[in-house]
């Protein structure tokens, strides 16, 4: 576990373009040393700014997409398609628009798929998907809510605590739709680099419970830490409430 290295930016769009350009160079680097990179993208006003960000980069074309292996971190349980799917907000966004190898996405089930309504049996499947990558993963994205939850991980509910599963079904979610499915964070500790977006006034609480908070199941972004490096990426907005010695470092 790594601690966390904050990074303010001025806004968000400029957040957005800078990580885009992080994330290429990260993906260039893992391709180069391991002949493949390994992805989590996440949902959300932060996640998709970057997928969006990343499309209008043209350093996009230095990527060898078809070496590289997308997951999700969470995903809304609703009908394949449905606009509020992170994997459809992910498409429009990005991924109808690079050369990515459909093999290598990596999609959480939707809930007309082959495990109907069973969020747990999907959420089973999604696990036995990912204990066949070899590898650990690259870099995970994680946009950070308001309230401290990452993935689908909110705060107080079941899945935050979770240690020897890699994937859950999330009930009762406090954001809409109630039903989700989400890694754990034991699978999202397990990657190389952990990203934590947090842009917007709205997430300056969360951004600093995310550095300071101790109990992970109050503030699920506090226990999320990757093995090599801990980013927490944030704009101004989201920076007002960070201790004054951290947003001065
Ligand atoms: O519902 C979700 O929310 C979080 C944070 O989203 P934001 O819009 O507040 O930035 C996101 O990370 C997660 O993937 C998504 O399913």
């Amino acid at each position: 576990m790594t601690a966390p290295r904050l990074l303010v930016h001025r806004d968000q769009r400029l957040m957005a373009e800078a990580t885009a350009a992080r994330l290429i160079t990260t993906i260039q680097d893992a391709q180069a040393t391991r002949g493949a990179a390994s992805v989590v993208l996440t949902g959300g006003r932060n996640g998709n700014g970057l997928l969006a960000a990343l499309a209008a980069a043209p350093a996009r074309e230095a990527v060898d997409w078809a070496r590289l292996d997308l997951w999700w971190g969470d995903e809304r349980f609703l009908p394949a398609g449905d606009p509020d799917r992170n994997h459809t907000q992910a498409g429009q966004a990005l991924l109808d628009a690079v050369p990515v190898e459909p093999g290598r996405v990596h999609v959480m089930p939707a809930s007309d798929g082959p495990y109907g309504a069973d969020a747990e049996a999907a959420a089973e499947a999604y696990a036995a998907e990912l204990a066949g990558a070899t590898d650990p993963f690259d870099v995970v994205l994680l946009g950070v809510g308001p309230d401290g939850h990452v993935a689908s991980l909110f705060p107080g509910l079941p899945g935050v605590g979770e240690a020897s599963a890699t994937v859950v079904a999330v009930r009762e979610a406090p954001k809409p739709p109630p039903t989700r499915l989400s890694l754990t964070l034991p699978a999202i500790n397990a990657a190389r680099q952990v990203w934590l977006l947090a842009a917007g006034a709205d997430k300056a609480k969360a951004a600093a419970a995310a550095l300071t908070a101790t109990d992970p199941v109050q503030t699920p972004a506090a226990g999320a830490r990757g093995t090599d490096r801990t980013l927490l990426l944030v704009d101004q907005a989201a920076a007002v409430e960070l201790p004054p010695a951290a947003a001065a470092g």
